[in-house]
């Protein structure tokens, strides 16, 4: 007999920028408890489900979540009593008992939770481990990281407009090859920052935040380093930039502060193009404003057939939007993040979806993480081929590529790796 949920509870805990996030907790009829963590961005799009915060400046200024908790201790917890923990029964049961077209009424920081918790106590009643579970019996594979070397934006005091300067070990032909290139190119890096006297001081997500004079700059350093960690740029290693452009888009130009100057969309799709020219990069996230649908389509077509065009704020992991994406070829690819829609049923539909239309998929941490190192597992078990972490420090962000090592090793010579632009 499948067990039932007994009881879900949850509680404040901390995220990576010591703020509150929410932890849940279930417990099932059988004695099996499993729980959940979410995370929470900073450089957020309008159109994510809402992160209930509490307002009163009186707790960590105003961002407590004790009312994402108490809506999972009473609410959640009522309407989830003696279900079966079936990932798709209970996410129905929490947009329903929601009822908002953003999840801002029980929060979902709060669905969240209880969701993902759901799918670790669904794993372990069937004995297997949630990227098993999440795979549904297809097939799994390692994804190839993305990892950010160098940060601006809302990650590191707008040094940079540029949000993040990112490495990916193209060549790299395992997992664990990949990881280790990268954590050799971060400590190179630091080497060549503290020999030019620049600032060795880490951003949110452990990406460095040197002031430099423009965006060409982050990218002689990223040459530099990957020379100084005896790797091959364009072989060994490829560029990703996420350019997070919603964030310095004024409404009607892009205004690159760093730099000094304003953009039109053309103008900064010719730049990112230019860039693109001049060194190997692979992959651009957000080079457009998440509501300037024209202009990426436009940039899509420009430069979509040498480039991976990722949306994050534009897509915001929702189905509809990515599926405009896909009539209107406004990007190649899509950011999933489990946090910007707020249940896994939702996520992995999003990740179906996306592959069925041929867009590439990467599951992505936030820039405030947890310990909790599911989307290790969502990126294994749903093959997205590529996982962004963060930079290669923190317990936060270590807990995901610890996971997938661990994950490597389990699999042994069955351990696809996806390499880089393929799924495994
Ligand atoms: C991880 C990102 O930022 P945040 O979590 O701050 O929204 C991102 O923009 O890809
Ligand atoms: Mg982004």
């Amino acid at each position: 007999m499948t067990p039932t949920i007994t009881g879900a509870g949850a509680l404040e805990i901390l995220d990576s920028r010591g703020r509150p996030t929410v932890e849940a907790h279930l417990a099932l009829s059988d004695g099996t408890t499993a729980r959940a963590s979410v995370p929470s961005g900073a450089s957020t799009g309008r159109h994510e489900a809402v992160e209930r915060r509490d307002g009163d400046p009186a707790r960590y200024g105003g961002r407590g979540v004790l009312g994402a908790v108490e809506a999972v201790n009473g609410e959640i917890a009522a309407a989830l009593r003696g279900m079966e923990p079936q990932q798709r029964t209970v996410d129905q049961a929490l947009l329903a008992l929601d009822a908002t077209a953003d999840k801002s009424r029980l929060g979902a920081n709060a669905m969240l939770a209880v969701s993902l918790a759901t799918a670790r106590a669904a794993a372990k009643v069937a004995g297997v481990p949630l990227w098993r579970h999440l795979a549904g019996g297809g097939p799994v594979s390692l994804p190839m990281p993305m990892v950010n070397i160098v940060s601006g934006g809302l990650h590191a005091g707008r040094q940079l407009d540029f949000q993040d300067f990112l490495a990916i070990p193209a060549g790299a032909r395992t997992y664990s090859e990949a990881l280790e290139w990268v954590v050799r190119l971060h400590g190179a890096m630091g080497t060549v920052l503290a020999e030019r006297g620049l600032s060795t001081l880490k951003a949110d997500e452990g990406g460095y935040g040197p002031r430099l004079d423009d965006h060409r700059a982050a990218l002689r350093l990223m040459d530099d380093a990957v020379a100084r960690a005896g790797l091959r740029p364009g072989d060994d290693v490829v560029y990703a930039l996420d350019v997070a452009a919603t964030h310095f888009f004024t409404g009607d130009a892009y205004r690159l502060d760093s730099e000094g100057r304003t953009l039109s969309a053309d103008a900064l799709a010719q730049y990112i193009g230019d860039l693109a020219a001049e060194h190997p990069i692979a992959s651009v996230e957000d080079p457009l404003a998440e509501d300037d649908w024209p202009a990426w389509a436009a940039f899509t077509q420009r430069l979509g057939d040498g480039l991976q065009i990722v949306g994050d704020d534009l897509f915001t992991t929702n189905l509809a939007r990515l599926d405009r994406g896909i009539a209107e070829r406004s990007a190649n690819a899509v950011l999933v993040k489990m946090n910007q829609i707020g249940t896994i049923s939702e996520t992995l539909d999003v990740v179906a979806r996306a592959k069925e239309a041929g867009f590439r998929t990467v599951i992505s941490a936030r820039s405030g993480e947890t310990e909790d190192p599911a989307l290790a597992d969502l990126a294994v078990g749903t093959r997205s081929g590529q996982i962004k972490v963060g930079s290669v420090t923190g317990g936060e962000r270590l807990a995901k590529y610890n996971r997938l090592l661990r994950i490597e090793r389990e699999l042994g010579d069955r351990a696809a790796f996806a390499g880089w632009g393929g799924d495994g």
